[in-house]
C-alpha cells in the first residue's frame, strides 16, 4: 500500500503555513465531505464493486492476442489514463521493436492531431498487425473523431476489413461511435454514463489498452477497492487523504495556487500528466454551487525529480510562495546500478562510489524536500513501495477521491467542465460546422486586429 509523510507541509517543521492542531480542528468537516462523496456512489467508485467492465475487456482477450500493436486515439480523460497506465507499469522500452514483450501488445496512444506526431505513429505500423480502438465518451471530440476518420481511410484502403481492427469504446447508448458501430458491426466497450472522462481510467477506457499489454487489471481494481476501505474507514487525523484535502485547502485559502506534482521516477512522471487533467477540470470552477462567481481551482504542474531539481528548484525554493509540492517517490526499482568505486582519490567522485544509484535518486528528492522545508515551501510525499497494478490502483483511487473530496470542500461541481465548450464551439465555426457560424461573429471583433 502506499505510504504518506505529510511532515514537511505543517509549520512545526517548516515555520510556516497551518500546524497540525489547526488542521485538525477541521478535520471532521473534511471527513464529513469525503464521507458524502463516498455515500452519494459517484460512478467511479460504483465500478470498483462490479466485476462486470473487467469482464467485458477479458472478453475480448483471443482477440486482443492476435494483435501485435494496439493504437489509442482519443484524448483528455480518453487517453491519459491508459498513457499513465503504459508507462508506469510497463518497462520503460516496452514497445521498442526487439523487446520481448512474450506476445503482448504494444500500445500507442495518439492524443493529439499535430499530423507529425500522427504519421510518426501510422508510418511506423503493420495495419494487418494493428487494432485502433478510438475512445470518445461524447463521440463527438473534433481530436478524436478526425484521427479515426484518418485510420479508417487508411483501413479501408488498405483492402483489410476494417471492423476487424476497429474497436469503439463510447456511451453505452448515444453518439455516433454506437451508431456506426451498430451499422458496420464493430466491436465496442463501454463508457459508464455516469462516470466522466478523467475519472474513467479503472472503466473499459484505461482497462482495455492495458489488458492487452498484460498489465493484471484485476490487480489495479483491487488496489482501488483496498484503497477505499483504507481512506473510508481511517480516523480523520490518520487520514492521508482527509489531511491532505486539508492542507491543500489551506494552500488555495492562503494564495498558493499552483501544486505541483514532482515523481522522482521516470516511470511514475505520466501519472502526473493524468493528475494535471484530473486537478485541472474537476477543481477550475467559476461558480459555486449556489451559482456565485468564486474563480477556485490551484494550476497544476508537473517536475521531474531529479531532472527538474537543475531547471525548477530554484524558483520553488526563491521564488514566489505560491506553491504546494507533491513528492512522488518509488522505494523499489525494477532494477538498480552499484555506482563503481572508481577515481577513489578524487573526493568529488569517490562518495558516490558503492552506493545504489536509487539510493541517490531518492536522497536527492528527500535533500529536495528538506531545502524546501527550509525556505517555507511545503510538501507531501508519497511513497510507492513498490511499482505494481495494486499500488498504481490505489494512487488512481487516492486523486478521484481526493479531487472529489476537495469539489466538496470547495462546494463546487468537480464533474463536470463548461470552461472547455466555447472553444470546441468556436472551431467548429472556424471548421465549417453547421449552426456554429455565430460563434466567430460573436467573439471576434473585426475591426480591431493586431497582427505583428
Ligand atoms: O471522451 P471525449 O468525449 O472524447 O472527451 C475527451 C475529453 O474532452 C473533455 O471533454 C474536454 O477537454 C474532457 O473532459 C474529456 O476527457
Amino acid at each position: 500500500m502506499l505510504k504518506f509523510d505529510f511532515s514537511l507541509a505543517f509549520k512545526e517543521n517548516i515555520g510556516t503555513g497551518p500546524t497540525y492542531e489547526e488542521i485538525l480542528e477541521r478535520a471532521d468537516i473534511a471527513l464529513g465531505a469525503l464521507n458524502k462523496v463516498i455515500d452519494n456512489q459517484p460512478g467511479f467508485i460504483r465500478i470498483l464493486g462490479t466485476e462486470e467492465y473487467i469482464e467485458e475487456v477479458q472478453k475480448y482477450a483471443s482477440w486482443f492476442s492476435s494483435f501485435e500493436n494496439i493504437v489509442v486515439l482519443g484524448i483528455g480523460g480518453s487517453a491519459l489514463g491508459n498513457i499513465a497506465l503504459h508507462k508506469s507499469l510497463k518497462p520503460i522500452n516496452w514497445n521498442s521493436p526487439n523487446f520481448d514483450r512474450e506476445g503482448k501488445a504494444r500500445v500507442f496512444v495518439v492524443d493529439n492531431i499535430d499530423p507529425e506526431f500522427v504519421d510518426a505513429v501510422l508510418s511506423k505500423i503493420d495495419l494487418s498487425k494493428t487494432l485502433f480502438n478510438i475512445i470518445s465518451k461524447s463521440g463527438t471530440t473534433a481530436e478524436a473523431m478526425a484521427n479515426y476518420l484518418i485510420v479508417r481511410g487508411m483501413l479501408d484502403k488498405s483492402g483489410l476489413a476494417s471492423a476487424e481492427h476497429l474497436l469503439f469504446t463510447t456511451d453505452p447508448e448515444k453518439g455516433v461511435l454506437r451508431v456506426i458501430a451498430e451499422r458496420e458491426g464493430i466491436r465496442t466497450l463501454t463508457i459508464p454514463r455516469d462516470v466522466g472522462g478523467r475519472f474513467s481510467v479503472l472503466t473499459p477506457v484505461g482497462l482495455a489498452s492495458a489488458f492487452a499489454e498484460g498489465i493484471d487489471i484485476k490487480a489495479l481494481h483491487r488496489g482501488a477497492k483496498k484503497g477505499l476501505e483504507r481512506y473510508k474507514n481511517q480516523k480523520a487525523s490518520e487520514n492521508p487523504l482527509v489531511l491532505n484535502a486539508l492542507l491543500h485547502l489551506d494552500a488555495m485559502n492562503s494564495g498558493k495556487r499552483i501544486s505541483v506534482m514532482m515523481p522522482y521516477s521516470n516511470r511514475l512522471y505520466l501519472l502526473a500528466d493524468w493528475y494535471r487533467q484530473l486537478w485541472a477540470e474537476s477543481l477550475g470552477k467559476k461558480f459555486d454551487k449556489d451559482g456565485k462567481e468564486i474563480f477556485a481551482g490551484q494550476t497544476p504542474v508537473k517536475a521531474l525529480g531529479a531532472v527538474d531539481q537543475h531547471s525548477q528548484i530554484q524558483l520553488y525554493n526563491e521564488g514566489p510562495k505560491d506553491k504546494i509540492i507533491t513528492f512522488l517517490r518509488l522505494e523499489t526499482f525494477s532494477v538498480d546500478f552499484e555506482i563503481p568505486a572508481l577515481h577513489n582519490d578524487i573526493e568529488a567522485l569517490s562518495y558516490l562510489g558503492g552506493k545504489a544509484l536509487s539510493t541517490l535518486l531518492n536522497s536527492e528528492q528527500y535533500g529536495t524536500a528538506l531545502a524546501l522545508a527550509k525556505n517555507g515551501v511545503p510538501s507531501l510525499t508519497i511513497t510507492f513501495p513498490e511499482l505494481n497494478e495494486e499500488n498504481v490502483g490505489e494512487f488512481i483511487l487516492y486523486y478521484e477521491l481526493l479531487t472529489a473530496t476537495m469539489g466538496e470542500l470547495l462546494r463546487i461541481n468537480p464533474y463536470d467542465q463548461p470552461g472547455v465548450e466555447l472553444g470546441k464551439k468556436i472551431t467548429y465555426g472556424l471548421m465549417g460546422r453547421k449552426g456554429y457560424e455565430g460563434f466567430l461573429k460573436d467573439y471576434i471583433n473585426d475591426n480591431w486586429r493586431l497582427e505583428l
